[in-house]
């Protein structure tokens, strides 16, 4: 079956598709999977102090995988602890979607002026219409879904902290000169999809790109340089990092199928600190999924474009 068929495949919702060939990380029945061992990579170079105080479970603890067939694919068994993936989800609702960061809202003159999205969904008189509108937020340089390029005239700060997340696990893989230029933050609702595509528009498309994912899991469809081969599905699910590196940047890939995922990782008991803040974002991830994808723009040692 093509990439084209199986993103058909893996959509429909009557009758529901057959799951039953989609790679799961964590009960991998002999399917294409491939435990690595990160000690030999850049573990070592994360100190102590850094590993104490970070988002993760301990590096020795992470389970990373490799697809023998899809060179490059790398997948991170969710390395957060659950505390963080619920900062992480709020970051990306609460803050991340405000200026100077751009979102797909934005073209639409839906906010009042100044109004952030959250606020507007959660303030006084709740937009509840607007919820389910956010669909992307674009950082540091910013995407340009037209044009499909980056030029420094839309480029602003990276936040300094989704620069460090993604450092700390470029660095545990050896991706020692990653520089998290550019991200985009992808909303999705249980019924939304993103159709198949490559992401080309980076200069440097050897550096790896990073996808994270939070909230509601994911059937993940990778395939090959044209929609025409055939593709392998996966489930992301919360907290799962996904790294492409090598020729599996270039392949087309796509998400058909958004599904709720029973465990809900970043509910876990343990201690939870209830803050207002969070159980919006606890009723907003109870029907969504949300996936950060942070790149390299530029080559090594290069400043701007
Ligand atoms: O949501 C995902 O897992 C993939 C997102 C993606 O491919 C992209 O933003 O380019
Ligand atoms: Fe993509």
């Amino acid at each position: 079956m093509t990439f084209r068929d199986s993103f058909k495949f893996y959509k429909a919702r009557k009758p529901p598709p057959d799951l039953s060939e989609v790679i799961d990380i964590r009960n991998p029945d002999g399917k294409i999977v491939k435990k690595v061992n990160v000690s030999p990579f850049g573990a070592a170079c994360i100190s102590e102090q850094l590993q104490t105080d970070s988002d993760f479970k301990p590096v020795e603890n992470w389970n990373v995988f490799e697809f023998p067939s899809i060179p490059g694919l790398l997948v991170i068994e969710n390395p957060f602890k659950p505390e963080s993936q619920r900062k992480w989800i709020l970051k990306c609702l609460r803050d991340y979607p405000c200026k100077p960061n751009i979102t797909n809202l934005d073209a639409h003159d839906v906010l009042e002026n100044g109004t952030t999205w959250w606020d507007a969904c959660c303030g006084l008189n709740p937009r509840k219409d607007l919820v389910s509108k956010l669909r992307w937020t674009t950082l540091g340089y910013h995407h340009n879904w037209d044009t499909k390029q980056y030029s420094e005239d839309l480029r602003t700060k990276m936040p300094e902290d989704l620069t460090r997340m993604t450092k700390y696990i470029a660095t545990v893989l050896g991706f020692h000169d990653f520089e998290a230029e550019a991200a985009i933050v992808n909303y999705y609702r249980m019924n939304s999809t993103l159709a198949g595509h490559t992401d080309h528009s980076e200069i440097n498309l050897d550096a790896p790109l990073f996808s994270i994912s939070f909230g509601q899991s994911a059937v993940f469809l990778i395939g090959g340089p044209t929609q025409e081969e055939p593709a392998h599905a996966l489930y992301l699910r919360s907290g799962d990092v996904m790294v492409m590196s090598t020729s599996s940047r270039l392949r087309y890939h796509g998400v058909p199928k958004i599904l709720y995922d029973p465990e809900e990782l970043w509910n876990s008991k343990d201690s939870c600190v209830i803050d207002d803040d969070w159980i919006k974002a606890k009723s907003y991830i109870a029907d969504a999924r949300i996936n950060v994808n942070v790149r390299q723009v530029l080559m090594p040692g290069q400043l701007s474009l």
